[in-house]
């Protein structure tokens, strides 16, 4: 095989049809099953917009009071996930501490070898509901705190953040939490999804399918930018007094110097998207209301001055990693718990695609082209 026919990573290989989301890199767009996402993330709850990547459609307002009942009555921690996560180290980290409880909950789900799609459909909400509390829990032990009840007066992004700080926040917090889910909820055929993809392709279970997304999603390369973007951060140095434009001073110097070493800094760049990442400016907005609600402008000046200075540089554009970094640390979360809060959010579109899989399935199973020892005999 001639070495231009193989397409490493499966760079620009369309590997099949889906109807759950359009990444539209060419007019800088993204559709859930044709509504723009910042449409979604200005006018809808997360549980809607859950609804929507499941059903292929927005709920009516019955349909919307039933799902979100099934959504509360999730909520609780199971006691045997909480004694799981006890015994783990409180020095795990938290996105082991989620691949880890997905697999629990689908190992003591009622319906764990049935994949017909009612059952799975089950599982999806099932774990979309429970996902939360493990978050939540997993900062909390990490800080000595006990587990917080869920409140079921409360939506699911107010609830997450009660569960997690124990303190009802102000609407702008919740709003600002809210599209970063809706923001995180689906991208196509990315690594995690396409993971989740592979694992169903075999006829394997949903869970499975969930935790080895969860595990792809970890990655520096994929998800775990959005820990990486507050690492940069950190050691650029973080002074809540300095002015904003000093502080754009200080980043700009850093990237130019990652940039002369050939460091990838994490949170900018992207394989779909070469001009901008169409989710940017939506959590750019929600980041900006974050630094005036916390009164601290002198992210913004590190948020700026890295992306002017790789702009200049590079041309290369920010992915939505970058803003969510910097919003989940105003909001209190520590920093490796930012994974596992996009694993709560994908479990939507992961999930989607699973099922969409299994619709017309067919096992994924590439080929290679051996460049390994000729052919050789024991002697
Ligand atoms: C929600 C998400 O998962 S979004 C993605 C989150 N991931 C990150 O933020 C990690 C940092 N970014 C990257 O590593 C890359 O941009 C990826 C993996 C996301 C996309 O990569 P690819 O499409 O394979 O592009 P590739 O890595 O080949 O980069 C192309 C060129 O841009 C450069 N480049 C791309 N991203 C970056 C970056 N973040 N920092 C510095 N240089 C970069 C590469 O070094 C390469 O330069 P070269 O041609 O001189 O060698
Ligand atoms: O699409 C990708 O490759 C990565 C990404 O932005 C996502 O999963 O949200």
């Amino acid at each position: 095989m001639a070495e231009q026919d193989i397409k490493k990573g499966l760079a620009g290989v369309v590997v099949d049809y889906t109807a759950v989301s359009k990444v539209n890199p060419d007019t800088n767009s993204l559709l859930y099953r044709g509504y723009p996402v910042q449409e979604l993330a200005a006018r809808c709850s997360f549980e809607e917009v859950a609804y929507l990547l499941w059903n292929g459609e927005l709920p009516t307002a019955e349909q919307l009071a039933e799902f979100m009942e099934r959504e509360r009555a999730g909520r609780a921690l199971d006691p045997v996930v909480k004694q799981v996560i006890d015994a783990l180290p409180t020095g795990s980290h938290p996105m082991d501490v989620c691949r880890t409880a997905a697999s629990v909950i689908g190992a003591r789900h009622q319906l764990a070898e049935d994949s017909s799609r009612e059952a799975n459909m089950a599982k999806a909400l099932d774990l979309f509901a429970a996902m939360p509390a493990v978050v939540a829990y997993d900062q909390r032990r990490r800080h000595g705190q006990e587990a917080v009840e869920p409140r079921d007066d409360l939506d699911y992004s107010a609830n997450f953040l009660w569960m997690t700080f124990g303190e009802e926040q102000v609407p702008e917090v919740v709003d600002a939490f809210n599209v970063s889910m809706i923001l995180y909820a689906e991208h196509s055929f990315n690594a995690s999804t396409f993971t989740a993809r592979v694992i169903t392709s075999t006829l394997s279970d949903l869970h499975s399918a969930v935790t080895g997304a969860i595990g792809a999603l970890k990655g520096a390369l994929h998800g775990g930018a959005n820990e990486a973007v507050m690492h940069t951060f950190d050691e650029i140095g973080i002074r809540p007094e300095e002015s904003l434009e000093d502080a754009a001073a200080r980043a700009k110097t850093w990237m130019e110097e990652a940039l002369v070493q050939k460091k990838k800094v994490m949170g900018f760049g992207h394989r779909v998207y070469k001009h901008g990442d169409s989710r940017v400016p939506t959590m750019k907005a929600a980041l900006d209301k974050m630094i005036a609600h916390y009164g601290r402008p002198e992210l913004l000046g590190l948020y700026n001055g890295l992306e002017s200075a790789m702009d200049e540089a590079k041309g290369i554009k920010p992915n939505l990693d970058y803003p969510t970094g910097p919003t989940y640390h105003l909001m209190g979360f520590d920093t490796a718990t930012f994974t596992p809060l996009f694993v709560a959010s994908r479990i939507t579109g992961w999930t989607a695609h699973i099922m969409e899989q299994l619709d017309s399935n067919s096992l994924i199973r590439p080929l290679s082209e051996y460049n390994g020892a000729e052919e050789r005999h024991v002697p």
